[in-house]
């Protein structure tokens, strides 16, 4: 077994809360909580609205603070007639390093499905931002038991296309749609279920190597109190983290997960 070498990632995304002057305070709340340590040893990164994207980075610039940035989502086209789309190098221009792609939100919402999901993954990649491309079922199919095989054939359609080092460059986020929002966490067994599953399938799509590389993050529900034995299972690299995000506490609590004794 090779040795699992990749750096925990805890993503808040912000959703569509927050003004700018609150992301601006929320940013260096969670900051003063964190130290350099803790920081080295686990990427934190925020995703807030585009409205608040320039204000966190001034914060983050201004301050050298050891935290991430990105967006919730990112347009597939490159510029043009698109009213309303934001561009992946406007994006990577105001210093993201990181896009959600594909949150269960978008695809309910605003009819993604995994073609245009593919697109904003390869948009993403073209402008040197990384990509958390999100997949995760419904309650319909976990109810179903066709979870994995669903969760699966959306993991194949955002990945369509991409050559070994381009998927070495994306996060993945497993959301199953019954946890969001609904303090309905899965367990720690079944986020590792889905997730190990997606690490298989990386294997079989690559190699051991690129399935070893790829960081595999849990959302839904998570937070400072369940973070700990998420994290404890051997495929589960991070979190992306919604409601608990926007509390600079308890998502220092998440980041610290590492510090908490799993019993
Ligand atoms: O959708 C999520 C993160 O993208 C999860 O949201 P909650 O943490 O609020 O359940």
């Amino acid at each position: 077994m090779t040795e699992n070498t990749r750096r925990p990632l805890m993503a808040g995304n912000w959703k569509m809360n927050l003004s700018h002057r609150e992301a601006n305070k929320l940013v260096q709340d969670l900051a003063f909580r964190l130290n350099e340590k803790q920081l080295a040893e686990v990427e934190v990164v925020v995703l807030p609205a585009f409205t608040s994207i320039r204000t966190v980075q001034s914060a983050i610039d201004g301050d050298k603070f050891l935290i991430g940035f990105g967006a919730q989502d990112i347009s597939q086209h490159t510029s043009g007639a698109y009213t309303g789309e934001v561009s992946g190098a406007m994006l990577a221009g105001l210093g993201c390093t990181y896009a959600v792609v594909g949150h269960s939100e978008r695809r309910a919402y605003h009819n993604e499905d995994d073609a245009l999901v593919n697109a904003k993954v390869k948009a993403a990649l073209a402008n040197a931002i990384t990509p958390i491309l999100c997949v995760g079922e419904g309650l319909d199919i976990r109810e179903a038991g066709t979870h994995v095989a669903y969760t699966l054939a959306q993991l194949d359609g955002g990945l369509a296309g991409l050559n070994a080092e381009q998927a070495k460059k994306v996060v993945i986020a497993y959301e199953p749609v019954w946890a969001i929002g609904t303090g309905k966490t899965a367990t720690p067994e079944d986020a590792q279920e889905v997730i190990g599953a997606i690490r298989v399938r990386l294997g079989e799509l690559y190699d051991a190597e690129v399935a070893g590389a790829i960081r595999i993050l849990y959302g839904g529900s998570v937070k400072a109190s369940n973070a700990a034995g998420i994290m404890a299972k051997p495929d589960i690299d991070g979190a992306l983290v919604g409601g608990a995000s926007l509390d600079a506490e308890e998502f220092a609590g998440i980041c610290r997960f590492n510090e908490v004794a799993v019993s």
